[in-house]
Formats: structure tokens, sequence, C-alpha cells
């Protein structure tokens, strides 16, 4: 009977822990050559889906946007599950193999896990196979103290990727690697960059067994299970929790609610200066409420579209890509904070534009006085 149930590998990590970088690599993989993905992003507006470089079809990559699969749109995951055979079929037939599902950086794991494994419907036709959790080698330890989402994506995981250890030193590594073992013993450790070889072992594992986790992981579960029978659960970490619009009447909002994701869309090509001073602003001022940042960028002095990622203080180098991902030639740039509103970042926009666009009316060059911004 498990040979017709399709796999399904839940990815996932905190913000910015390089998710869709393994899922670009992963794609390279023949295992991955019927897969279909989920991409889940927490704001209305999604720039994943276009930074996905699919080696397979196109109609490959599904993008679940404006929530969170963990919570307000957990309903929708189920329904998504449920109708993809037939609505992303080709030619009348199921085509895909596997199944990858993308998870927001603050998605619980918990509800998602148990989505896939409870649901009637879709335990017939899915097994949960594998859980992969990304911890980033740099921000991995401070983000573990601060984000009680975090410990729980390490601590349900088969297998742990820890990224970004071309930027840390052996002794970061080191220690973290030893504090991911004492959360989760049973998970294999891979070290992140690697080769598509070391990589492919991560479909090794193919039945997810909640028996052989942690007694905190078989509880979080078991919780999820009591909340399904209609019960109130409480996760007991600031999580908010109300009810959403009307069409997720059945889902509630896990999330701390200082957090948002805002997406800014500029319809011109903006100038360097005026990005470069823009986010400088928002970093000076307001730098511990910045989690992530990413942006497809139009700038003035490119004819190419420019991404970046920004992961708590750690700016990535920009990437230029060769040609715009769709007709959209828009600059697309999304935030993830705590206690800041679009309004605020507008401000600080229109701030630095006046600012740059005076000071170079009046033949001025130097425009780095900020000292009288606006507050955000
Ligand atoms: N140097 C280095 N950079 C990495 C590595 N993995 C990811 N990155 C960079 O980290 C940034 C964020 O990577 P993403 O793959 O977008 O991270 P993500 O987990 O998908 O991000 P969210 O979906 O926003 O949570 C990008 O600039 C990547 O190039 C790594 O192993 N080494």
């Amino acid at each position: 009977m498990d040979v017709k149930r399709i796999p399904v590998t839940l990815l996932t990590g905190f913000l910015g822990a390089g998710k869709t970088t393994v899922l670009n690599q992963l794609f390279q993989l023949p295992e991955m050559s019927k897969a279909l993905v989920i991409i889940n992003e927490f704001g209305s507006v999604g720039i994943d889906h276009d930074l996905v470089t699919q080696s397979n079809e196109n109609d490959s990559v599904v993008e679940m946007a404006n929530g969170c699969l963990c919570c307000t749109i957990k309903g929708d995951l189920q329904k998504t599950l449920k109708e993809a055979p037939w609505r992303f079929s080709r030619e009348g037939q199921c085509w895909f193999d596997r199944v990858v599902i993308e998870t927001t950086g603050l998605a619980d794991p918990a509800p998602i896990i148990h989505t896939v494994m409870a649901d009637d419907d879709l335990k017939t036709r899915y097994k949960l196979a594998n859980v992969l959790t990304l911890v980033d080698a740099v921000n991995g330890a401070a983000t573990l103290d601060a984000q009680p989402e975090a410990v729980k994506q390490a601590a349900v995981a088969d297998r742990l990727l820890i990224s970004k250890t071309d930027l840390a030193d052996e002794a970061t590594i080191k220690t973290l690697s030893a504090r991911l073992k004492r959360l989760n013993p049973a998970a294999p450790l891979q070290m992140l960059p690697c080769s598509d070889g070391e990589l492919a072992s991560v479909f090794d594992n193919s039945d997810f067994n909640p028996e052989l986790k942690s007694e905190d992981v078989r509880k979080w579960l078991a919780e999820e299970a009591y909340g399904d029978e209609g019960h109130h659960h409480h996760h007991g970490h600031g999580h908010d929790h109300h009810h959403h619009g009307h069409d997720h009447h059945h889902d509630v909002n896990r999330h701390d609610d200082r957090i948002r994701s805002v997406c800014i869309t500029l319809d011109d090509p903006i100038p360097a200066e005026i990005f470069d001073s823009w986010l400088e602003m928002l970093v000076t001022f307001n730098g511990v409420n910045v989690l992530r940042v990413k942006g497809l960028l139009n700038l003035v002095e490119l004819d190419k579209p420019l991404v970046i990622h920004g992961v708590q203080h750690i700016w990535h180098p920009p990437v230029t890509l060769d040609d715009w991902p769709s007709d959209d030639r828009r600059s697309r740039i999304v935030f993830i904070l705590r206690d800041l509103e679009e309004r605020d970042l507008r401000d600080m926009l229109a701030f630095v534009t006046d600012r740059l666009e005076s000071s170079h009316i009046m033949g001025l060059e130097d425009t780095a006085e900020l000292a009288d911004a606006p507050a955000g």
C-alpha cells in the first residue's frame, strides 16, 4: 500500500536559513525530477517563487502566500494536497511522485506534520517521508535562544542541515552542532554548502516516525491532535491566538503579532544611492527589528534585476540575474519586521529620497547626515 502513497518532504528552518537555496540545489537531483513543490510565504506578495530556478517543468512549483501553513492557511494545505493529483495533472494524469513543502521561516512544524499524517484523506494518498531542517551557522544560536519555533523546527527534524558553514568559524559550528545534538540526538547533521551527491542523502529516510522523536516532539504532536478534536490548546510562548479572516475561520494565527511581513513594490526603477541610504537608515535605527529582507530590484544603474538578501544583521552579496523571472519589472522588497509598519518604511524612503534629491539640486555630495531622520 505504501508503494502508492506519495512521499512528502517538509523543508523548514528559520527566516533566511537557506531553504530556497537548498531547494534550488535539490532541483538538480534526479530524485526531484517529478516533484511537486509547495512554497509557503508569510506575506501577501511572495518572491521565492521567482527565485526558485527549476530544472524540471515550470508548473511544478505552487505558491501559497498570505498566511502561514502552520496556522492561518493550514486548511488550504489540506485542500491543496487533496486536490493536487487532478488540479496539477498533466494530460489528465497525476505526474508527481514526490511532494516537497517549503515552510515559512516562522512556521511551527508540528501542525503541518499533524495535517499530513492525521487527515483521513491525506494519509491514504501521502506519507510524511522526512523533515529537513536548516539551521544557519551564523545566526543559529541566537535564533534558538529567541525563537521557540526555531527550536521546534530543529527538534522534529529527521536531518539537520547546518547552512552557511563557509561564513562561520569552526568553534561556532562546533558549539552549534553540540547544541543541536542535544536537542535532537537522532538526526544526522549535514554541513552546507555541500556537493549534490552529499545532499542526495537527505532522501534516505523514507518514513517520518514520531515514536523515534524526543518526548517534547511527541507532546507537541499530541497537542495538535488534541486541538483538532476541538479543545483549546495553548502553546505558551507568546503566540497570539485570534481568529483570522472569514476564509480561514477554522484556523488560528499562531504568530507573535508584533512580527509582520511588509512588501514594498516600486513601479519605477530606483537609484542605487537612494535604495542603499534607505536600507542603511532602516538598519541604523531599527536593526534589531529587521528579521529578514529579500528583494528583487530594478535599479536605475542596472539593466538586469538584482536580488538582495538580508538575514538579521548579515547582508549576503547581491546577485544579478540574467533576466527578469516574469514580465513584472517592478522592484519588490519583502521585509519581515518586528514592531514596524509599512508606513515607517515609506516615511524613511520619502525622507532619504527628498534628502538626496535636494542635496543633488544644491550640488552637495555629502549626504551622510541622517541625524534628524524620522524614527521608525
Ligand atoms: N555563504 C552562504 N550563503 C548562503 C548559504 N545558504 C544560503 N545562503 C544565502 O542566504 C540568503 C538567504 O537564503 P534563502 O535560501 O533565500 O533563505 P530562506 O530560508 O529560503 O529564506 P526565507 O524563505 O525568507 O525564510 C541568500 O543570500 C543565500 O544566498 C550558505 O550555505 N552559504
